[in-house]
C-alpha cells in the first residue's frame, strides 16, 4: 500500500484559499488512476507523492517506507523514492539533445540497452536522438519524457496525462507499452487521465477527485456507472449491468465488457471528453 494522509493549502492572488486533503490507501503492483475535472487537485496530489510539492501536513508511507511525515520532519528526496514520473510541463532539459536527456536517467553501469531500444522503437524516437529538445513538438517531447520515465523500470510510475498530445496510432501503441511494462515489472502505477477508455483499459482502481478531495474510489467501471455529473462533464443518464458499461459520444455506441481473465474484452480508442451512459435496453 501507499498510505496517504496529506493536506495542502494554496493562497491565490484573489485571496481565495484552496484546500486539498487526500486520504487513501493505494494498492501496490497494479495500475491506479486519478480522475476528475480540471483544477480538482489531481496534479498536486501526484506531485506531493512524487516529492515535487511538499504537503503542509500529514504522512505518506509507501510499501513500508516513510516518504513524508510532517511530525517527524521526514521528506525523502525524489531520487530516494524509486519513482519514474512524467508531468505536463516537461522536465526535460531543453538545451540538451534527446540522447543526453535519456542518458541522464540511467544509473551509470546499469544501462539495459535492449530495453532502451524497445522503448525508443515503440515510442518512435530513435530518429530524434541528436535533436535538441527545445526544437521538438509537444508530442515528441511527451514521447521522450515517457521513455525517460520508464528507463529505470521504476518500482513506482507516476504519469500525468502521458498520452494527451499524441495522435491515435502512437497513443494506442504507448498505452499498450505502459500496460505490458506495468504487468511485466509489477510496477505500482498512478495515471492521471481525462480519457475514460484509458482509465478503464489501463487501471484497476480509480480515485475520483473533486474540489481537492477523493469523493469515491474503486473499480473504474463501477465508478463510472455511478452518477458523477460534475466529474464526467456530461449527462449520465443511467446504469448498465454489472459487467457492462455502454458509452456513446456522440456515436458510435461503445460497449465495454469484462470477464474474469481480461477485465476489458473490447474497447475502442475514442477520446471521450463528454459521455452519456445509458441503461441496457433504454
Ligand atoms: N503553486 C500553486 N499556487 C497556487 N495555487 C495552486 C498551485 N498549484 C496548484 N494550485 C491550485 O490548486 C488547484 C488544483 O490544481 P491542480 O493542478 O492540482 O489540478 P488538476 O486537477 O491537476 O487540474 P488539471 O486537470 O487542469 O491539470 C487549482 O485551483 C490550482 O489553481
Amino acid at each position: 500500500m501507499i498510505k496517504v494522509n496529506i493536506q495542502k493549502k494554496f493562497s491565490s492572488r484573489d485571496q481565495k484559499t484552496i484546500e486539498l486533503k487526500f486520504e487513501c490507501e493505494i494498492p501496490l503492483h497494479q495500475s491506479n488512476s486519478l480522475f476528475g475535472p480540471s483544477g480538482a487537485g489531481k496534479t498536486t496530489f501526484l506531485k506531493m507523492l512524487t516529492g515535487l510539492v511538499k504537503p503542509d501536513l500529514g504522512s505518506i508511507v509507501a510499501d513500508g517506507q516513510v516518504w513524508f511525515d510532517s511530525e517527524k520532519n521526514i521528506n525523502l528526496p525524489i531520487v530516494s523514492r524509486s519513482i519514474g514520473y512524467l508531468f505536463q510541463e516537461s522536465s526535460l532539459f531543453p538545451n540538451m539533445n534527446v540522447r543526453e536527456n535519456l542518458e541522464f536517467a540511467f544509473q551509470k553501469g546499469k544501462e539495459d540497452k535492449n530495453f532502451l531500444q524497445r522503448l525508443m522503437t515503440t515510442a518512435e524516437i530513435d530518429n530524434l536522438l541528436n535533436h535538441k529538445v527545445e526544437g521538438l513538438s509537444g508530442g515528441q517531447k511527451q514521447r521522450v519524457a515517457l521513455v525517460r520515465s520508464l528507463i529505470q523500470k521504476p518500482k513506482f510510475l507516476f504519469l500525468d496525462e502521458p498520452f494527451s498530445s499524441l495522435d491515435q496510432r502512437i497513443r494506442s501503441q504507448l498505452v499498450s507499452l505502459v500496460e505490458s511494462l506495468q504487468k511485466q515489472y509489477q510496477m505500482t502505477a498512478i495515471l492521471i487521465s481525462h480519457e475514460i477508455p484509458e482509465v478503464i483499459k489501463l487501471t484497476k482502481k480509480v480515485y475520483m477527485i473533486s474540489n481537492g478531495e477523493i469523493v469515491s474510489s474503486g473499480d473504474p467501471i463501477d465508478c463510472f456507472r455511478q452518477k458523477h455529473h460534475d466529474l464526467l462533464e456530461g449527462e449520465v443518464i443511467g446504469r448498465t449491468s454489472k459487467d457492462e458499461v455502454a458509452i456513446w459520444y456522440p456515436n458510435p455506441f461503445v460497449v465495454l465488457k469484462r470477464n474474469e481473465k481480461d477485465p476489458i474484452l473490447k474497447i475502442n480508442e475514442f477520446c471521450l471528453t463528454q459521455i452519456k451512459i445509458k441503461n441496457k435496453g433504454d
